[in-house]
C-alpha cells in the first residue's frame, strides 16, 4: 500500500522552498503492520533517531535509514537525526597507527584522538548521512554540537567498579540550547547533529553519540528518542543469553544500569536519562530490520527495547 496525506496527515515541518507548497505525499509501500494513522501526539512532534555506528557499515543499511526519515518528515514529524560513528573513528585510528581503548563504553581521548574523532565524525560520517538524506531533496542540514553553543560539555571520567578512571577529552552535556536545531526544524530542514561538543573553556569534547542524542532528545522536549544499534535490543545476561528484555521502566533501568557493560551502557543511561527527562519514550533496536526507524517511531510495539516512564505500574506507559 503506497500512504498518502490523504490520510490526514499535517503539513507541519514543511517549509515552501522544499518541495514546493503542496501536500506532503509518502511514497514508501507501507509497512506491515504500522498503524494507518499518524498518532496525534507525533504530529508535528520532534523524534529524535541515533543512528549508530554499527548499524551504518553497510552503504545500504544508510541508504534505508536516509529513507526512512524522508518518509517520518514526509508524514508531518520533525525528526533530528543523531549519528555515532565508534567503528569507523577505530577504523581511522588504527590506519593511522594510534590505540583504540574504552572505559565503560566510552573512548579514550587523547587531543590526538580527538583531532581523528572530529574529523572522521564530521568530515566523514555526517556527510555521508546528510548526501543520502539529501537524494530525496534539499531536507538534511549537517551540523555539530559545537554550531551556535547547541551542545556545552565538560570533562568527564569514565566509572568503572565505583571508581572514576580519567579518559582524556570525553565530555558530559551539561547544557543544550536547541535554538538552531529548532530553527531548522522550522525551516523544513532535517538536521544531522553529530557528536562533538564544546566546553565553557572552548575545548572541543568527544562525546558518546547516545547521551548526546539523549540530551537533545530532552532539550528538544522530543515525542521519541530511537536509537539504532547493531543487536536486537538489550539482552537479558548478555554475552550468555540473547532473550531481548522489551519492556522497562525508568526504576527497572535504574537498577540494571550498573550490571551493564560496554556499548549498551551509555545506550541505556541515555534512555534513562531521556525518559526521566521527559521524553515519553526510548527505544533501542535493531538498525538492521527493514524501516527499523519507522518501526521505532510509529509502532504500537516496536521491536527491540522499550523504555517507559515510571514504576512498573501500567498507568505509566
Ligand atoms: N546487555 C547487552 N545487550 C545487547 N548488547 C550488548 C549488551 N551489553 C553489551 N552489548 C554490546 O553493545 C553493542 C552495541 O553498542 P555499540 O557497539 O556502542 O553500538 P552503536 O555503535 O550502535 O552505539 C552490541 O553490539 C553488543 O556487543
Ligand atoms: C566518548 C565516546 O566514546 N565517543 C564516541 C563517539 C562516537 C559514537 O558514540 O559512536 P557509536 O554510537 O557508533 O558508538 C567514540 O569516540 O566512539
Amino acid at each position: 500500500m503506497s500512504v498518502t496525506a490523504a490520510r490526514g496527515f499535517p503539513a507541519s515541518g514543511m517549509s515552501a522552498g522544499i518541495e514546493g507548497s503542496g501536500e506532503p505525499q509518502l511514497t514508501l509501500p507501507w509497512p506491515e503492520g504500522l498503524p494507518e494513522e499518524i498518532p496525534d501526539e507525533l504530529r508535528g512532534s520532534a523524534v529524535v533517531v541515533k543512528f549508530g555506528g554499527n548499524a551504518m557499515v553497510d552503504p545500504s543499511l544508510q541508504r534505508t535509514f536516509a529513507q526512512d526519515v524522508v518518509e517520518l518528515w514526509r508524514a508531518g514529524l520533525r525528526p533530528v537525526v543523531v549519528h555515532g560513528g565508534g567503528p569507523q573513528i577505530s577504523a581511522m585510528l588504527d590506519r593511522l597507527g594510534l590505540e583504540s581503548r574504552f572505559e565503560a563504553g566510552l573512548r579514550v581521548t587523547t587531543p590526538e584522538t580527538m583531532e581523528v574523532a572530529r574529523m572522521v565524525l564530521t568530515g566523514r560520517v555526517q556527510r555521508e548521512l546528510v548526501g543520502h538524506i539529501n537524494t530525496h531533496g534539499p531536507f538534511a542540514v549537517g551540523m555539530t554540537g559545537e554550531d551556535a553553543h547547541t551542545m556545552t560539555a565538560v570533562r568527564r571520567p569514565a566509572w568503572v567498579d565505583g571508581r572514576a578512571v580519567d579518559i582524556g577529552l570525553v565530555g558530559d552535556i551539561v547544557d543544550v540550547n536547541p535554538d538552531m536545531v529548532r530553527t531548522l526544524l522550522e525551516q523544513g530542514h532535517i538536521p544531522v547533529v553529530s557528536p562533538v561538543a564544546r566546553g565553557e573553556d572552548g575545548q572541543v569534547y568527544n562525546v558518546n553519540a547516545d547521551l548526546a542524542a539523549s540530551a537533545l532528545a530532552v532539550a528538544l522536549d522530543a515525542e521519541r528518542l530511537v536509537m539504532l544499534t547493531d543487536v536486537e535490543g538489550l539482552y537479558a545476561n548478555w554475552p550468555h543469553s540473547t532473550d531481548v528484555i522489551e519492556r522497562l521502566t525508568t526504576d527497572a533501568l535504574d537498577g540494571l544500569l550498573p550490571e551493564l557493560a560496554s556499548g549498551m551502557l551509555p545506550k541505556m543511561e541515555g534512555c534513562l536519562r531521556a525518559v526521566r527527562g521527559g521524553v515519553r519514550r526510548a527505544h533501542v533496536l535493531d538498525g538492521r530490520v527493514p524501516h527499523a526507524v519507522l518501526r521505532g517511531v510509529l509502532g504500537e510495539n516496536s521491536p527491540g527495547t522499550t523504555v517507559v516512564p515510571g514504576d512498573g505500574s501500567d498507568d505509566n506507559s
